[in-house]
């Protein structure tokens, strides 16, 4: 398999949004493309909210107006873990205000910047695909982020089944609105203990519904989740296994687990 970031110098396009995770922006062509939806998965506890949100953030920060609809927390924790990945501090010393001065600092920066350009963050609407679909109509955003895919399998019947009906409302959605959509996902056919643990296409279920609708599906995957102790810790690849306008592969990331925060190899002072 191909290392995709040391592999193309794509430029981004008029319709091209950047993650502002560099390796990654550079392989999709200067980031993701607006009508396109975007599935970001991987294994429970991997960290698919927390690299949404890293990317959300970045976004806004770039001056793209995001929204991050969350069916996992609630806003106020996504808020709270936006500052502890923008502050560097952990999300227990923050909620329980034990912080030196150092993260005091870290926090307070964090806020300012937080507050200048945030990304919109609000509960996921899930009475029904409809009225996500409308929600998404009306933020009238570049970008929408929803955390998760699972969140929407909404109404009576086979898992699978519901799912691929939210990944297909979720491609209209992107389609209607001429917007990016972000959408985590967990690995519902993934079985622990074969050989290659790294996430591949079929592990989304769905009836093949992320395999079929997405048009670049991602998945982390973090080595020290089944070698640990060999050194590998908060090493990351953020697998490319699907890219509509370019090749898979793979770039490299790290992951600070006391702040949630991943980081690029290749960008790493931001
Ligand atoms: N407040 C916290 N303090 C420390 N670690 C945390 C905290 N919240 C979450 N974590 C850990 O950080 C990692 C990433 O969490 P995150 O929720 O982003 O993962 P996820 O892949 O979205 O999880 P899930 O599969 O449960 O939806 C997980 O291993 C989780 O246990």
């Amino acid at each position: 398999m191909k290392r995709v970031d040391l592999a193309s110098d794509g430029q981004p396009s008029g319709d091209t949004v950047a993650t502002g995770f560099a390796s990654l922006d550079r392989w999709l062509g200067g980031g993701v493309r607006r009508g396109d939806l975007v599935v970001l998965g991987g294994d429970v506890g991997s960290g698919k909210s927390a690299l949404a949100l890293a990317m959300a953030l970045r976004m806004a920060q770039a001056g793209t107006s995001v929204a991050f609809l969350t069916g996992e927390m609630t806003a106020e924790r996504v808020m709270e873990r936006a500052l502890a990945v923008e502050g560097r501090v952990r999300v227990d010393e923050l909620r329980t205000g034990k912080l030196d001065d150092m993260a005091r600092a870290g926090v307070g920066a964090a806020a300012v910047r937080l507050r200048d350009r945030p990304p919109r963050v609000e509960p996921l609407p899930t009475a029904s695909l409809e009225a996500m679909r409308a929600r998404v109509r009306e933020l009238d955003c570049q970008v929408v982020v929803v955390d998760s895919l699972q969140s929407l399998a909404l109404g009576q019947g086979p898992q699978d089944e519901l799912l691929a009906s939210a990944v297909r409302a979720l491609k209209a959605a992107a389609l209607d609105m001429d917007v990016t959509v972000l959408v985590t996902a967990q690995l519902t056919r993934w079985e622990r203990g074969r050989p290659d643990p790294r996430p591949a296409l079929d592990d989304f279920g769905a009836l093949g519904a992320v395999k079929q609708h997405a048009d670049v599906v991602l998945a982390i995957y973090r080595e020290e989740m089944y070698a640990p102790g060999f050194g590998v810790e908060g090493a990351t690849e953020l697998l490319v296994r699907k890219n509509r306008n370019g090749t898979t592969g793979y770039v490299d990331l790290y992951f600070y687990k006391q702040w949630l925060r991943f980081e690029d190899m290749l960008d790493p002072d931001r």
